[in-house]
């Protein structure tokens, strides 16, 4: 297994800092370009809003050593393009600014065709950075860091320039051929699934969109008996599933604390799976759930893995994926990790 990697910047993007504390052993003269891809209409509007009064301070902290380029999205999906021109073009570090959907797609935007995109121009040793300006509803991977939603503070991480090596997950369809898509914080699959894809429809009422979006996905639901291989062993049953968490940060749907062992430097996933919960049982380990304390129930499962296959035992084509919050599809579905893929800001 892939060992975590924890590394310290070779050069500092705003290399005016204290050598000591950047890590910056260069004499390089070269100005970092910094690309922030913002989507203005995360958290409801309210992150186009607070760029906005965040710009003139963001510009005026790091502008006398870096170039600032910013780039709004135009909808959704837009963000991955962006990041991927500004790879292309050799910039340092793209930014997400905006919820964990944003984030979702810039890390998107690093791969292309089941392989990193590089730099057209640069060395091959170049590495454009990610960064997050945290400014979403949910905003549920910066917890794992335990940082918090603030974008100054997530500015003087980027002003710092410290970087470390994290892992990425990649979900394939099926038993692994075709198109892949990257998530960073967590996938999951049935109800939480469910409830996350109405969440997204309810994220006009702030936070209460994670207690709309669980009502409605309870709505009709049923435990399904799934089979699971972990790391290309025997396929194993799991009857009356609930819900299927693949965690490489440990929060989702707002701050459940669902996966509490996942580390994004650990080079492996935790997955905990729920069966046979009853809306009852939500109601009582529901603070369990947003503490972490859930693993030693009895109808819960925890394991680490390196890939898992999920399948339903009998194709109802109806079981619902996400990841990072993003709807999906469906079932059948393969899940890797891939240790230390990713630069990022810490
Ligand atoms: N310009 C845009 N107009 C409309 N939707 C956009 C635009 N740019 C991006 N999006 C979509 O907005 C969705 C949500 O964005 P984001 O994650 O930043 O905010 P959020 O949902 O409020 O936060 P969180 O995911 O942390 O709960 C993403 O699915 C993305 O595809």
């Amino acid at each position: 297994m892939a060992q975590p990697s924890f590394l310290r910047a070779e050069h500092s993007i705003a290399p005016d800092l204290p050598l000591e504390r950047t890590g910056y052993r260069g004499a390089s003269t070269r100005r970092g370009n910094i690309v922030f891809v913002v989507n203005p209409r995360g958290a409801n509007g309210q992150t186009g809003k607070e760029w906005k009064n965040l710009l003139p301070y963001l510009r005026s902290r790091l502008g006398n050593n870096c170039n600032v380029r910013e780039s709004l999205t135009s909808g959704p999906l837009h963000a991955i393009d962006i990041t991927r021109e500004a790879i292309r073009d050799g910039a340092d570090a793209v930014i997400a600014v905006g919820g964990d959907g944003t984030l979702h797609e810039v890390l998107n935007g690093f791969f292309w065709a089941g392989k990193p995109v590089c730099a057209e121009d640069r060395d091959l040793t170049h590495v454009t950075a990610l960064g997050l300006i945290p400014l979403g509803t949910g905003s549920d991977f910066v917890r794992t860091f335990g940082w918090k939603n603030d974008p100054h503070e997530a500015i003087e991480r980027i002003a710092k320039g410290l970087k470390s090596r994290i892992d990425v997950g990649v979900i394939s369809k099926g038993t692994g051929t075709g198109e892949f898509h990257y998530f960073i914080n967590d996938a999951d699959i049935h109800l939480s699934a469910k409830a996350g894809y109405y969440a997204s429809k309810y994220k006009r009422f702030g936070k209460l969109c994670y207690v709309f979006g669980a009502l409605r996905g309870f709505y009709g639901h049923s435990n399904r008996d799934l089979k699971i291989r972990i790391n290309g062993g025997e396929w194993e049953m799991f009857p009356k599933v609930t819900a299927l968490c693949i965690g490489n940060g440990k929060f989702f749907g707002g701050g459940m604390k669902i996966t509490p062992n996942a580390d994004p430097h650990s080079g492996n996933f935790e997955v905990v799976i729920l069966q046979d919960f009853k809306w009852y049982d939500f109601v009582i380990k529901l603070h369990k759930l947003y503490k972490g304390t859930h693993l030693s129930e009895k109808n819960v499962h925890s394991r680490s893995v390196l890939t898992i296959e999920v399948e339903e035992i009998v194709g109802s084509d109806s079981i619902y994926v996400q990841s990072d919050g993003e709807h999906l599809g469906f079932l059948p579905m393969k899940f890797s990790i891939l240790p230390a893929a990713i630069e990022m800001l810490c």
